[in-house]
C-alpha cells in the first residue's frame, strides 16, 4: 500500500480492473445490422473490411494538366482533352497533356499532373511548363489509401462520424454493431420529486436521472427508465427484482451508511458485491454486485459523484461489455493554476477548466454541486498520497472525451 491509501478503500485503478473483468466476463454479444444512418455510436461487431481500393482509379490532386513524363523533352504541349471528375477519359495522346481537374480520373498513359498556377498557355494553345516537374507529382495513385482486403477498422471499434465516413468512402451502407445494452436507471431517495412539480418540504429535484439517461442514450444504450425509487427496503428488494431482463441496473443514491440506504444493503446481504468503497472524491460509496445474477451499479446519489463515477467507471465497464478496448478516458498533463498541500486519502477528481494554459478547480468542490460541472471544461486528478505546486503537472480529462 502506497502512503496515500486509506485501509479499506479500494484504489481506483484496481476498481476499474476489477470492472473490466466483470465486464468481460458479461459480454453482450448479440450482434445487429444497421444502416450508416442509424450507426453513430454503436460498436462494430466485426472488422471492417475494404471491398474496394482507394482511391479506385489514379486521380489528379490538383486542377491543371495531365503528361507522360518520359515523353517529354520540356516543349509546350498541346492539349488532347478535357477531363472532368466524373468522366471516365480514353488514354492520353502520344505527345499531348490533358486538361484535368481535382478528383479526375488519370487518362492511361499520364503519370504526373502539373497545376495550372505553374503554366504558361501559348498563343496557339499549348501549354508551357515553368517549372522543374517530378514524376507522379499531384497523383494520386490507386490503393494509394486502401487496398481491397485491407482491415480498416477492427472490430470494437466505437463508431462516430470519421468512422462512418470512412465506411461510406468504400460503399459500406450497412454495418453489423453489438445491439444496444438495455440499462435500467433508478433514482432512489424518498426526497426526490421529478422537474415540473412543486416541491414540498424537504423535497429537491431528480437531476440525476435526466443527466444519466442522456448520457446513456449518448453511449448507444437503450434506456429503461426506473423512476424514482422510495428509500424503502421491499420496495428496493421489488424493483430490483422486477428488472431482470435488463444488461444493467444503474442506480443513485442509497449506497451509502445511512439508515435510508438500503441498495447497498440489499446488495450487500442478498445479492452479490464485488465492490464497495472506493478511493475516490466524490463517489466513494460506489457499489457493484449483482442481484438475481442481474448486474447493479450503485453510484453514490450526490449529483457530482453521479458524474465522476459514471464518468470514470460506469462508462468504461459499458463500453467494455460491448468489446470496446481502449475505454478509460485518457486525458492529458497539464500545470496546476493552484495549489495542493494537503495529501489526500482519496483520488480527487476536481471539476476544473483550463485558463491560461493552467488547470483552475472550480471554487466549490461539494460533491452536491452540479454547477460545478456545468462550469467547468473538464476533470482534474489529483493522487491521493500527493501534493502540488503551482506549475506542477496534473491529469485533466476533457469533459468532452467521457461524455458520449
Ligand atoms: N456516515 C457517513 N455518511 C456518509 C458517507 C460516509 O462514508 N459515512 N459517505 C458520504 C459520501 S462520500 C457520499 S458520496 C454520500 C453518498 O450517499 P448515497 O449514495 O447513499 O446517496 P444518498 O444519501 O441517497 O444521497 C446523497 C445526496 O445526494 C442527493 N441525491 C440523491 N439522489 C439524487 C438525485 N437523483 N438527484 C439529485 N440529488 C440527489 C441526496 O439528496 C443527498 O443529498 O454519502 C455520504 N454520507
Ligand atoms: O464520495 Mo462523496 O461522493 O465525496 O461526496
Ligand atoms: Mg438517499
Amino acid at each position: 500500500m502506497s502512503g496515500g491509501e486509506q485501509p479499506g478503500l479500494l484504489p481506483v485503478e484496481e476498481a476499474l480492473a476489477r470492472l473490466m473483468r466483470l465486464a468481460e466476463a458479461a459480454p453482450i454479444g448479440e450482434t445487429e445490422r444497421v444502416a450508416l444512418a442509424d450507426a453513430d455510436g454503436r460498436v462494430l461487431a466485426e472488422p471492417l473490411v475494404a471491398g474496394l481500393d482507394l482511391p479506385p482509379w489514379a486521380n489528379s490532386a490538383m486542377d491543371g494538366y495531365a503528361l507522360r513524363l518520359a515523353d517529354w523533352q520540356g516543349e509546350p504541349l498541346p492539349v488532347s482533352q478535357r477531363i472532368l471528375a466524373g468522366s471516365a477519359p480514353g488514354p492520353l495522346q502520344q505527345g499531348s497533356c490533358a486538361r484535368i481537374f481535382t478528383g479526375a480520373p488519370l487518362p492511361a498513359g499520364a503519370d504526373t499532373v502539373e497545376m495550372q498556377e505553374n503554366v504558361e498557355l501559348e498563343g496557339d494553345g499549348r501549354v508551357r511548363f515553368c517549372e522543374p516537374l517530378k514524376p507522379g507529382q499531384n497523383v494520386r495513385p490507386q490503393g494509394q489509401e486502401t487496398r481491397t482486403g485491407d482491415q480498416v477498422l477492427a472490430a470494437g471499434t466505437r463508431l462516430g462520424p470519421i468512422e462512418l465516413g470512412l465506411a461510406a468512402s468504400l460503399g459500406v451502407a450497412e454495418l453489423a454493431v453489438r445491439r444496444r445494452p438495455r440499462v435500467a436507471v433508478l433514482s432512489t431517495g424518498d426526497e426526490l420529486v421529478e422537474p415540473g412539480r412543486s416541491l414540498g418540504p424537504g423535497q429537491i429535484y431528480n437531476s440525476n436521472r435526466r443527466l444519466l439517461i442522456a448520457w446513456l442514450q449518448r453511449l448507444g444504450c437503450a434506456v429503461v427508465d426506473g423512476g424514482i425509487l422510495a428509500d424503502d427496503l421491499g420496495q428496493t428488494r421489488a424493483a430490483l427484482g422486477a428488472l431482470s431482463d435488463v444488461d444493467l441496473i444503474l442506480s443513485t443514491g442509497g449506497v451509502s451508511v445511512g439508515e435510508a440506504d438500503f441498495l447497498g444493503l440489499v446488495l450487500r446481504e442478498e445479492g452479490e458485491l464485488s465492490l464497495w468503497k472506493l478511493a475516490i472524491k466524490p463517489g466513494k460509496p460506489l457499489t457493484f454486485g449483482r442481484y438475481r445474477g442481474v448486474p447493479v451499479l450503485g453510484l453514490p446519489g450526490n449529483p457530482a459523484s453521479t458524474l465522476v463515477t459514471f464518468g470514470l467507471l460506469a462508462r468504461p465497464y459499458l463500453l467494455r461489455r460491448l468489446g470496446v478496448q481502449r475505454v478509460a478516458p485518457l486525458g492529458f498533463a497539464m500545470p496546476a493554476g493552484f495549489s495542493w498541500s494537503k495529501p489526500g486519502k482519496r483520488r480527487e477528481y476536481l471539476r476544473a477548466r483550463l485558463e491560461n494554459g493552467r488547470v483552475v478547480p472550480y471554487p466549490n468542490q461539494s460533491s452536491g454541486v452540479l454547477r460545478s460541472a456545468a462550469w467547468a471544461e473538464g476533470i482534474a486528478e489529483v493522487v491521493e498520497g500527493t501534493t502540488l505546486a503551482e506549475g506542477d503537472s496534473l491529469r485533466f480529462i476533457p469533459l468532452s472525451e467521457i461524455l458520449g
